[in-house]
């Protein structure tokens, strides 16, 4: 299968936007809760509101190569899933190693098939990306991690449990997905588990209610301490998957960095933490209306300092996008990424498009206003890619992005959301 690598984005700036636009449901909330679903011996589960993006399109493959049946409504956006006929434990690599999400599924072929065999894991390459917290995590409950490397250098992981027990889990920093994988891992486990230094992501809140809706019994949700009381089945139920928070940080972004006045629909400003603070600061206004969001910039950007952390701090998936907003800022911005240590590539390219970036390990200095201008760039990741959409829409001329696939992974119909706005943009083949 073709990666897409040939499919680029073209953007050419100078519009302001105006309009409304949709928010698409979350991606690091569908994933997991596609590995949930697979948990669930009979029935089928209905996701609705489910994002359009490449990264659900691999885990409906996935789904699939294990045995479930699994259908995609994409102009309902909509996710059907059949978990009663999972027959495979093997994440194979040509589908596996494509996103982050495929190792969501680990729990559910524990407890379906008793084990689990990890061909690969993908997501964006943002330096080091370990697992050791799962693993420690799923070894604490009575599995058996093993590593087997083939003779042609590919290797795989085993994981194995009989049946899982409960017990007393942690994990060293606030992992999202360990969260996740631990709670799932916990939920069908023998007895109680207590998951210390849990996430608190709103995503993470949002996959305990679908859990709780299938007959888990979790406390503590919200909270850095979480309990799971096992239970012996989960039931396939419907559940509407939450608004994509950096989907919404994206499009406030847009708006902030062409200027003019957009409404966001099913946007919420409290699930973008600290990130919708230091927007206002920059000199974004924001009015809530219900489920509406609108959004307005016509003065001058300042600059801005920022700290990535995890929930409710400033989204790390949110630092591309505001380093390229803080270029058009007029001053000096500081941005420090805390929670990953190779999440600066961006650099470079906005450089290339005449930003003044100055990089330091994990800290950058963002040098404002220059005048963009359009280039020529890569999409490193998808959170770069999303950010050189912004420098697009803010530069003299036409930038062309390179590639689409990653932008895709994570964000739905761009060119067409950003059309309707009033932007110049086509994804071309
Ligand atoms: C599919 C999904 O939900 N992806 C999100 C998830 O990724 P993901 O769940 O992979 O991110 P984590 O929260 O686990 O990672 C945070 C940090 O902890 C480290 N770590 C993590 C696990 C582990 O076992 N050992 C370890 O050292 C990682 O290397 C990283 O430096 O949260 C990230 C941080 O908000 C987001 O950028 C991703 O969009
Ligand atoms: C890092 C990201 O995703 P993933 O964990 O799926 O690679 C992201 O969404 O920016």
């Amino acid at each position: 299968m073709s990666l897409g690598h040939e499919v680029r984005y073209r953007v050419r700036g100078g519009r302001e936007l105006r309009g409304t636009v949709f928010v698409q449901g979350a991606k690091n909330a569908v994933l997991p809760m596609i590995g949930a679903s697979l948990m669930a011996t009979k029935g089928r589960t209905v996701l609705r509101n489910v994002p359009i993006i490449e990264d659900v399109r691999r885990a409906v493959e996935l789904a699939q190569a294990i045995g479930a049946k699994a259908e995609l409504h994409e102009a309902e956006r909509t996710l059907v899933i059949d978990a009663s006929t999972l027959t495979s434990p093997v994440l194979p690599a040509d589908i596996a190693a494509r996103f982050r999400g495929s190792f969501l599924f680990v729990p559910a072929l524990l407890h379906r098939l008793g084990e689990a065999v990890i061909e690969g894991v993908g997501g964006c390459n943002l330096g080091s990306r370990n697992l050791d917290f799962h693993y420690n995590g799923f070894k604490r409950m009575g599995a058996t991690v093993t590593e087997q490397v083939t003779d042609d250098g590919t290797g795989s992981i085993h994981v194995k449990a009989g049946h899982l027990q409960g017990g007393t889990l942690y994990l060293d920093t606030p992992s999202h997905t360990g969260t996740e994988n631990l709670l799932m891992a916990a939920s069908l486990a023998h007895g109680t588990t207590l998951i210390k230094n849990c996430a608190l992501e709103p995503e993470v809140l949002d996959v305990i209610t679908l859990l709780q809706r299938m007959g888990a019994r979790i406390t503590g949700g919200g909270t850095g301490f979480i309990t799971v009381e096992g239970v012996d089945r989960l039931t396939a139920v419907e559940h509407t998957v939450m608004p994509d928070r950096i989907d919404t940080g994206v499009l406030v972004m847009a708006a902030a960095i062409s200027g003019g006045e957009i409404s966001l629909v099913g946007a919420s400003l409290e699930h973008l933490g600290v990130a919708g603070d230091k927007l206002e600061q920059m000199g974004v206004e924001f009015h809530s209306q219900g489920a509406v969001l609108q959004v307005r910039r016509d003065r001058p950007l300042r600059p801005i300092n920022v700290i990535t952390d995890e929930y409710p701090g400033f989204a790390t998936d949110l630092q591309s996008p505001i380093m390229a907003l803080s270029s058009q800022a007029e001053g000096e911005s500081y941005i420090y990424e805390r929670i990953f240590d190779g999440r600066f590539k961006l650099a470079e390219e906005l450089v290339r498009m005449g930003a003044d970036v100055e990089v330091n390990g994990n800290r950058a200095k963002v040098h404002g206003v220059t005048p963009l201008r359009g280039a020529e760039v890569v999409a490193h990741d998808l959170r770069t890619g999303s950010a050189l959409v912004l420098a697009g829409l803010a530069a003299e001329g036409e930038t062309t992005i390179t590639s689409a696939y990653y932008i895709d992974r994570g964000h739905a119909h761009v060119a067409e959301r950003l059309t309707a706005l009033g932007a110049e943009i086509e994804r071309i083949a």
